[in-house]
């Protein structure tokens, strides 16, 4: 499919290198949470240096000093408050990361090119932002500390350990790896049943997406078995990939528990020997017992903390997939009035996806202030005509001018904001009235809006609601009738007041009172404006400057109404079509 070219650098970079810039903003957090750790191991490790002296004088019947008794309690308690501390700032550090994260990836989501929406579901696209950003947070939360601080703590007490007895230790820390070699063996595949559990949450929710939306033609048709079938397999997926990603979590079990326990058997046997014959004394032995629970428990929590990096791989590549989707370019100009014809199409040929074309060797020009209609079958390649003058797409052969520039010399934002377009498909946010007609244009004052509002017909409805602008629309404008959600559309368009304007004639699935109030909104809204209209009825061109007869993508014959209709040619054939039937 072919979107707009120039998009900037596509982030090709690995999914935990992405996470990991995103980290890099808050190095001075991560420092204080280094720092944190690294008087932690401090406090820890002289613990244990006070425990073996204090053994050692007790044995040989020395008096341990009182203020050491005193500086480990400080110690204890100090060790206590700086983890407080830490965990504390963890969570704040976390939660930003994660707003930052998702603010990110919105406002690229809001540059990428309309194609990418085309192809992928919004209930997939919005889980990714949800569920997949908790997973991310919850790794950061609970398990970001522990990679800093146990693996320098790992280290302190390897030295430390080496220097009391280095046989103990070979001994010990030979049950840890062994340990540590199979839970890492066995965790492997969690990050991939973890990615493949986030593709199934996301098909799941978007199936039920698309279920609420179409609620009423499931009704309608009876089609609740199919939508239930299809989100019961989308969630038996999710609970397989979730059962696997458990069983390998419970497969570890056996390996923690060696992992837990076979090192102290061996320092308790293999160092009692060594205390009877007398290579280590009970006061070093106790320090190392003591060593080795800070090597222990980092040991065995850190598999834990791996397989958890690797479920948050598994989730990040999935969410930064949509990072890496190619965005519009935002490079180009805004050029004035630069040639007689505002739109100009010279030999354009497009296609969507490579395959059938769209728009065939099509050339037009539309003179400004005038109004064009498009005419043709269903798939003639009327709407595709408006997304190349929108920018949404670019053309594979010709120009599409606009102003006489190239459309790809335009800064898009530029280029879209002297078009305004009433679509057939009415799309109105679930907010009030008066923010849905403020989106035409966010400066306008209460005034400006209430006389568009005048002007599209709408005002007299709107005043008859409940809360009159005030009141909010319900999802996708539910709570209004065809007819009144057009003439929002129409006031929003008019408010916009943009000299060229799209416009997809849907007055035909209304009422004869609906259709004339809003036939009476476009007459308002099309006046001194350049028009481009999509007309589903004859009977709506007649007044038009051009009609352009289009079949497959390729324009048949273009004139008034009249000269088509004297020419006898494809468009009289439409016409009788029509009227006959
Ligand atoms: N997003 C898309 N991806 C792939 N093909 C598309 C897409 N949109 C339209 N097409 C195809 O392009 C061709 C022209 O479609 P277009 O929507 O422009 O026709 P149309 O004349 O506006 O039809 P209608 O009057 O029914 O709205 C059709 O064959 C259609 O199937």
């Amino acid at each position: 499919m072919q979107g707009t070219e120039g998009s900037p650098e596509v982030d090709s970079s690995p999914s935990l290198y992405t996470l990991r810039s995103f980290i890099k903003d808050y190095r001075w957090h991560i420092f204080i949470c280094l720092l944190s750790s690294i008087i932690n191991v401090g406090i820890d490790i002289s613990l244990a240096v006070l425990v073996q002296q204090g053994i050692n004088q007790a044995i040989s019947g020395d008096h341990f000093d009182t203020w050491k008794i005193g500086f480990i309690a400080l110690m204890i308690v100090v060790g206590f408050i700086v983890k407080y501390l830490v965990k504390a700032f963890t969570v704040s550090v976390s939660t930003r990361i994660t707003r930052h994260i998702q603010t990110h990836i919105f406002d690229h989501l809001g540059n990428v090119k309309i194609s990418f929406f085309a192809q992928h579901s919004t209930g997939d696209t919005v889980s990714r932002l949800t569920s997949n950003i908790s997973s991310i947070q919850n790794f950061l939360q609970n398990d970001l500390y522990n990679l800093l601080y146990l693996p320098l703590l790992c280290v302190a007490a390897t030295i430390y350990m080496l220097s009391i007895n280095w046989l103990l230790f070979v001994s010990c820390i030979a049950i840890i790896l062994v340990s540590v070699l199979l839970i890492g063996i066995i965790s492997r595949p969690v990050s991939k049943y973890a990615s493949e559990l986030q593709a199934h949450i996301g098909r799941s929710n978007s199936i039920s997406q698309d279920a609420y939306m179409g609620l009423h033609v499931i009704k309608a048709f009876g089609l609740k078995p199919v939508f239930s079938g299809k989100y019961r397999s989308a969630m038996e997926d999710a609970l397989s990939s979730s059962i696997a990603l458990e069983k390998r979590k419970t497969w570890m079990n056996p390996f923690i528990v060696l992992l837990k326990l076979g090192p102290f058997i061996v320092c308790i046997l293999l160092g009692g020997y060594m205390v009877i014959h007398e290579t280590i004394d009970l006061g070093r032995l106790t320090a190392f017992l003591q060593l080795l629970n800070y090597l222990v428990n980092p040991a065995s929590v850190l598999p834990m903390v791996i397989t958890n990096l690797r479920h948050v791989i598994g989730v990040s590549k999935h969410l930064f997939e949509l990072l890496r989707q190619p965005t519009e370019r935002a490079d180009g100009n805004a050029f004035g009035k630069g040639s007689d014809h505002l739109i100009e199409f010279q030999q354009v040929s497009f296609t969507y996806d490579g395959s059938k074309q769209a728009v065939d060797n099509l050339s037009f020009k539309v003179r400004e202030n005038t109004t064009t209609a498009l005419v043709g079958a269903s798939g003639s390649g009327k709407s595709t005509l408006f997304q190349l003058i929108c920018g949404f797409y670019e053309p594979d052969q010709g120009c599409c001018k606009f102003y006489g520039r190239d459309i790809r010399e335009w800064n898009l934002k530029a280029l879209r904001e002297q078009i305004a377009i009433v679509s057939q498909d009415i799309f109105l946010f679930p907010v009030t009235i008066a923010e849905n007609l403020c989106y035409g244009r966010s400066s306008a004052t209460s005034e400006e809006m209430i006389e568009a509002a005048k002007a599209a017909n709408a005002h007299e409805f709107i005043m008859r609601l409940p809360e009159g602008y005030d009141t909010v629309v319900g999802e996708r404008g539910a709570s209004l009738s065809g007819g009144q959600r057009q003439r929002l559309a129409i006031a929003r368009a008019i408010l916009k007041d943009a000299p060229v304007l799209l416009l997809d004639e849907a007055t035909a699935a209304l009422d004869m009172e609906s259709e004339a109030l809003v036939q009476e909104a476009l007459k308002e809204l099309m006046k001194d404006k350049t028009v481009l209209i999509i007309a589903h009825r004859l009977s709506t061109v007649r007044d038009a400057d051009q009609i352009l007869v289009l079949d497959q993508g390729t324009l048949l014959e273009s004139g008034t109404y009249e000269e088509l209709l004297k020419r006898e040619g494809p468009f009289t054939h439409l016409f009788h079509a029509q009227y006959s039937a």
